[in-house]
């Protein structure tokens, strides 16, 4: 089991990270869920070993971790990082740059576990290829086979995704996140995309200025979220008043999600006129005025600018 325990951490004077504490089982994945310079990468690198944490410890299987300061090369060995400059050999093929991370004392061992590596990140093609040739999103599957290729205990990836096509990409995740869970490595991802976190975690770390701002399964956080930048990870949220939908005399807000507001035939509080419509494919989001704050709602079809409806609220997340 890995435990972190981020008392605080400084890149010289600037405190970057303060109480981030979270474990991990075996075959578990947590993803860590935070905006652009939040901090998500430099939990990774502290967990690594490539950062000293002078205040506080991260543990694996109840033994210290030393970090960087007192190892001869900093990074630990049952543990892989995806950073987001992947470090592949450019004038090697694709093949030759895992067979590097093999014994090669077997070879046909080695060649049936490069064809399998190549496999789960959908490669086979590029087999032969000279990694100088490969795209962005190409060199980041060789990057993630690399790091698959020792059979690590933990990985850390870092905006894995980052440079996949959407076509490609929701297949790729589904597959090395079940290779994962099958041959139970422990993963952390950072990531800013929330379908990748709620879709494929067991855990979501929300971070806010390199703190703690959420921790928990991807239900609890999706049916939690109570402020503006929790709920921006999830689309276009909307921030309104209690006294809106149910007695209460307290200045409470609640997020209601664009789904969870519907055209209502009764007149209701929150009568709203048409800004414009915008097409997502299997509905409309529809953008609208109530007392000078933008609501965002779906529809299934698209709506006439300054037409005024009532929206009721439908209580359900998902
Ligand atoms: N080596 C460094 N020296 C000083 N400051 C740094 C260093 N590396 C990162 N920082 C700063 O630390 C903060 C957190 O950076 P970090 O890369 O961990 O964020 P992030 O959440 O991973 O961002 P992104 O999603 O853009 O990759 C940022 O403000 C960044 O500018």
């Amino acid at each position: 089991m890995l435990k972190v325990e981020i008392d605080s951490f400084s890149y010289s004077e600037r405190t970057i990270l303060t109480n981030i504490y979270f474990t991990l089982k075996p075959g578990e994945h947590l993803s860590i869920l935070g905006e652009s310079g939040c901090g998500k990468s430099t939990v990774l690198h502290l967990i690594y070993g490539l950062l000293h944490l002078e205040f506080g410890s991260i543990f694996y299987n109840g033994k210290k971790l030393l970090g960087p300061t007192k190892t001869l090369i900093p990074g630990e060995t049952f543990m892989k990082l995806v950073a987001q400059e992947f470090n592949i050999m450019p004038f090697t093929t694709v093949a030759e740059n895992l067979a590097s991370h093999l014994s090669g004392l077997n070879q046909e061992k080695d060649t049936q576990r490069i064809n399998t590596l190549l496999e789960v990140v959908e490669m086979e093609a590029f087999k032969n290829t000279l990694v100088k040739n490969l795209s962005g999103g190409q060199k980041q599957r060789v990057a993630l086979a690399k790091a698959l290729a020792n059979k690590p205990e933990i990985l850390l990836l870092d905006e894995p995704f980052s440079n996949i096509d959407t076509f490609r990409k929701n297949k790729l995740q589904r597959k090395i996140y079940n290779y994962l869970k099958e041959k139970q490595i422990s993963c952390i991802t950072a990531t800013h995309e929330s379908d990748e976190a709620l879709a494929y975690s067991d855990q979501i770390l929300m971070l806010k200025d390199g703190s703690n701002e959420m921790l928990g399964t991807p239900e609890f956080i999706y049916n939690n979220v109570k402020t503006e930048y929790q709920a921006g990870f999830f689309g276009e949220a909307n921030i309104l008043p209690k006294k809106l939908f149910c007695k209460t005399k307290t200045d409470e807000t609640i997020v209601v999600f664009p789904h969870q507001l519907n055209i209502s035939d009764k007149k209701t509080k929150l009568e709203v006129s048409i800004i414009q419509s915008y097409f997502k494919g299997d509905h409309y989001l529809i953008e609208s005025h109530w007392n000078a704050q933008t609501i965002f709602f779906n529809h299934r079809d698209s709506l006439a600018t300054n037409n005024v409806y009532f929206l009721s609220f439908f209580n359900k997340k998902n």
